[in-house]
Formats: structure tokens, C-alpha cells, sequence
């Protein structure tokens, strides 16, 4: 199977709203994913905490596999290439936007990357939710970059009422159109809001003792609670082993309500040249579908998981089972167009 892309995920946001907290955050939570950060300076990512193994030029090696490096807009292409090298095992790359460039800008450079081992992951616009009226009047851009995420992280709701929290909200839900908010505070939000645990059938998890990584997350510190993150998340889990409708779920992803983060999992069309294994993965508006061969032995099954806050399980099933295709002969390979517009090998 051909080597999967590595995600490279936007984190953009003003001046204090939050990111820096939120990218310790994902690094002391990462659920076994190694994240390669890139940030401008090192500054403010909380290096001491992840035990340092190493420092190469601008990059250090954390602890937990993870790595974090320090470039200007210049110098990221080759810092891109160099995370995603032969032998890589970041599975995701995070760049903090600040002081880098505008996200579209940034978006921009990574789509027109020549490093063929990464692609875009989307954007996430932190937003400070105390601040949001004062850092809009003075930055008017905030509402491009609202409108160009794809999915706002509304932090700092520790500081506002329920009042204050509603009023916000219906002045976002117009600018960021369609687009998934989610409120946390300290940046908590679930690292699998933005990728997925990866699996290592070549490493098997050995009983071990608790490494300083461990002791740090911030599960531990809080509430000894694994799954505490995901508190306040409801998932939702939708099997079929009939195909399904690729233009029909296209239309049911297209109107997928503001509160699904995130939907990850397995897609079987069942079209005759089109009978490969399609891994879809959103985060908030974000989309794509990698195609990869299925497993000798592994059923063609649809098997999806979707991960939100306030939305509707019952009418999210049905309007998936609405997508099972009963009559598959009846489709042909250009149905499959709505899909492969967003499918990467
Ligand atoms: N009350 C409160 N404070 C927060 C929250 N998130 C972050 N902070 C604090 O806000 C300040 C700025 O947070 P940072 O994470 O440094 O923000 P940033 O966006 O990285 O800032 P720059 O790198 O300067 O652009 C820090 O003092 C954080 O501790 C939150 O949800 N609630």
C-alpha cells in the first residue's frame, strides 16, 4: 500500500487567543500520535515539560515522538520536507500561524508544496471568545479568516456567562457560515477532533512503566480519567455492509450539521472500478477521502464514526442509512465524480 500523505493542520488565531496553549495541549495529549509542530520561535511551546532528547539546528525531538521545529514563512517548504522525510513517523504536522503569514497565504504554500509526502489538513482559527468584539474591531481580516476556516476553536469561554456565550455565537453563526464552532477553555480541545490514533501493528503497546509523558497528561493531572476529553462530545457509529450512494452521500456530507467536528472511518461504493476501500476524514468543513486497497480478508463494509456536540444522533443515521444503495447495478463509474473531486490515493 502506498505510503499515506501526512495531514499538515493550520492553526491560525491573534495575538494571545490561545494557540500556543492549545498546541501544548494536543503535544501532552496525543494519544500516540506524533505531531511535528513548526512555529516561529520555540519561545512559548512548553519544551521543558515533553523531556527533550535532542535539538538538531531548529528542530527538537520531544519525548514522545514528537517533534517541534522553528521556522520563518521562507524556510517552511524545506521544513515540510524535512518532517515528512524517507522514514518519517510524524503522522501529523501543526503549524502555528502566527507571526508566520496569513493562513491563506500559509494554506497556499502547503498546497503548493513540493514535498509529496504531506498534504493540507485544514485550518483552525482560535478565536479569544472574551476579546472577540475588541480584536475585530481592530483586525477587520479576522472575518476572511473566520470565513476560511474550517473549524473555529472559540476558547476562553471560561470567561464569559451563558448570556455572553449565546450573544457571541449568533454573531458568529453568520460570518462562519456553516462552519463547526467549538467552544473549549485552555484549548482543551480532543486531539481526535484532528487526527486519528494511528495504528503501529509493527510496535505492539508493552506493559511499561509511566513514562514523564505520561504523568504530564493533563488526563492524569486532572481526573485519572482516560476518556474525560471526550466528555460533553457525543459519538456516533454507522455500519452498513451494503454500498453506499456516493452522490447521495455527497449531498448528506455537503449539509452536515455546524455541530459535527469531525466524521472519520471506511466508505464501500461498491462501483465497478471503483471498488476500493475510501478512508473518509472531515474536520469541521474539511474533507477528503484517501482510496487504498482493502486488506485480504477484510469484509466491504461501511463503518463511520461521528464525533459532535448537540447535534441530532437519530436524524444523522437515518439520513445515513438514506445513503444505503440497494440497487447497485444501477450505478456507474461517474457517480463517483461528487467523491473523487475530493480523493487523494
Ligand atoms: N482564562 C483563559 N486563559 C487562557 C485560555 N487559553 C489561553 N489562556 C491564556 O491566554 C494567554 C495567551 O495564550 P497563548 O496560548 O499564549 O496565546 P497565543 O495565541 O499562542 O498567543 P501568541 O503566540 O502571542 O499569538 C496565556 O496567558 C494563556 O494562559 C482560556 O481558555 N482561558
Amino acid at each position: 500500500m502506498a505510503q499515506r500523505r501526512i495531514p499538515v493542520v493550520i492553526v491560525a488565531g491573534f495575538l494571545g487567543s490561545g494557540k500556543t496553549t492549545m498546541l501544548n495541549h494536543l503535544l501532552r495529549n496525543s494519544a500516540g500520535a506524533r505531531i511535528g509542530v513548526v512555529v516561529n520561535d520555540f519561545g512559548s511551546i512548553n519544551i521543558d515539560a515533553m523531556t527533550v532528547a535532542g535539538q538538531v539546528d531548529s528542530t527538537v525531538s520531544l519525548g514522545n515522538g514528537c517533534l517541534c521545529c522553528a521556522v520563518d514563512a521562507s524556510g517552511l517548504d524545506a521544513m515540510l520536507a524535512k518532517l515528512a522525510g524517507p522514514g518519517s513517523e510524524i503522522d501529523v504536522i501543526v503549524i502555528e500561524a502566527s507571526g508566520l503569514a496569513e493562513p491563506r497565504d500559509l494554506i497556499r504554500l502547503v498546497l503548493a508544496s513540493e514535498c509529496d509526502r504531506i498534504e493540507y489538513g485544514g485550518l483552525l482559527e482560535v478565536v479569544d471568545a472574551a476579546e472577540f468584539t475588541r480584536t475585530r474591531a481592530r483586525h477587520p481580516e479576522l472575518d476572511q479568516h473566520l470565513a476560511l476556516a474550517d473549524l473555529v476553536v472559540l476558547n476562553k469561554t471560561d470567561r464569559l456567562d451563558a448570556g455572553e456565550r449565546a450573544a457571541l455565537l449568533a454573531v458568529l453563526e453568520p460570518i462562519a457560515v456553516g462552519t463547526p464552532l467549538l467552544p473549549t477553555a485552555m484549548g482543551r480541545i480532543d486531539p481526535e477532533l484532528l487526527f486519528d490514533r494511528p495504528r503501529r501493528p509493527d510496535r505492539p503497546e508493552v506493559p511499561r512503566q509511566l513514562s514523564l509523558t505520561d504523568l504530564l497528561r493533563e488526563d492524569h493531572e486532572e481526573c485519572g480519567h482516560e476518556h474525560h476529553l471526550h466528555a460533553g462530545y457525543e459519538s456516533i457509529e454507522f455500519i452498513s455492509a451494503e454500498p453506499l450512494n456516493p452522490r447521495r452521500l455527497m449531498r448528506f456530507l455537503d449539509d452536515r450539521p455546524g455541530g459535527l467536528y469531525r466524521m472519520k472511518g471506511v466508505v464501500y461504493f461498491g462501483i465497478p472500478d471503483h471498488k476500493q476501500r475510501f478512508e473518509l476524514h472531515t474536520v469541521g468543513n474539511f474533507l477528503r477521502f484517501h482510496q487504498s486497497g482493502w486488506s485480504p480478508g477484510e469484509p466491504r463494509t461501511t463503518q463511520l464514526v461521528l464525533i459532535g456536540a448537540g447535534i441530532d444522533a437519530d436524524a444523522l443515521r437515518s439520513g445515513l442509512r438514506a445513503c444505503v444503495e440497494t440497487d447497485p447495478e444501477a450505478l456507474a463509474g461517474n457517480d463517483m465524480l461528487p467523491v473523487l473531486r475530493y480523493a487523494r490515493g
